[in-house]
């Protein structure tokens, strides 16, 4: 089956932490996607080299893998260049992602794509925009995600909620597209998925307890004002 058939239709976790986090280990982000499996999740999203290959010796369900890369007058970071790409191959990732977003870039979108599809493997373009989709899946991208709506300079008005207007517009162009970005909720994952999503990506609701946390205590602590 094509992993894009296995995760169809289903929930997919995004297991990063943050730099500065406590969960910032290798060990952490295997026990954060066996326990993704454990609830459900059919697929996961995992961020760095090591951790993608530890992770694909743990569990068997798919892996989006990509790599976070500051790179010198680009603000592109996600999987930026065909070497992240050839390494996360290399490491056992089913899918890779990248930033397909209309910015200065190191390499074309044109090129990452061939060579993801040269290694054999799929393709998931983050996009910001509707026209950004257009381009890659014009490309050859597999798919597309939403990933990035809300981090390029053009789209920093989107900054609360899941964008349900790009998807709806997705949609209505027929690019397949994977819903991805602000999802804190289990009707917004099902809001997704009526509106044509492939599959939902959920990362800081399930996995970054520091943030999750901030929501609880936030609340209390805006109540006692
Ligand atoms: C913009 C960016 O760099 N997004 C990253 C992409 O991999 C991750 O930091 C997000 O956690 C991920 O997209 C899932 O989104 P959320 O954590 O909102 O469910």
């Amino acid at each position: 089956m094509k992993t894009i058939e296995k995760m169809r239709g289903r929930l997919v976790v995004s297991c990063q932490a943050a730099e500065t986090s406590p969960l910032n280990a290798t060990v952490h982000i295997v026990a954060l996607a066996r326990a993704a499996v454990l609830g459900g999740a059919q697929g996961v999203r995992i961020e760095g080299v090591r951790n993608v290959q530890a992770v694909r010796s743990a569990i068997s369900e798919p892996i989006i893998g990509i790599t976070k890369i500051n790179q010198a007058g680009s603000d592109v970071y996600i999987t930026p260049t065909l070497e992240d790409v050839r390494s996360l191959a290399e490491a056992g990732a089913d899918v890779i992602a990248f930033d397909a977003t209309d910015r200065s870039r190191p390499v074309s979108v044109e090129e990452m794509l061939s060579e993801i599809r040269r290694l054999g493997k799929s393709s998931m373009a983050d996009i910001s925009t509707l026209e950004e989709a257009q381009h890659a899946v014009a490309s050859g991208a597999d798919f597309v995600g939403t990933t990035l709506s809300g981090y390029t300079a053009y789209t920093t008005s989107i900054t609360d909620a899941p964008d349900f207007t790009l998807m709806a517009d997705l949609a209505k162009a027929n690019i397949p597209f994977v819903a991805e970005g602000r999802i804190w909720e289990p009707a917004q994952a099902q809001r997704a998925m009526a509106l044509g999503a492939i599959f939902v990506v959920v990362g800081s609701a399930i996995t970054r307890p520091d943030e999750i946390t901030k929501r609880f205590a936030d609340a209390i602590v805006g109540e006692r004002r």
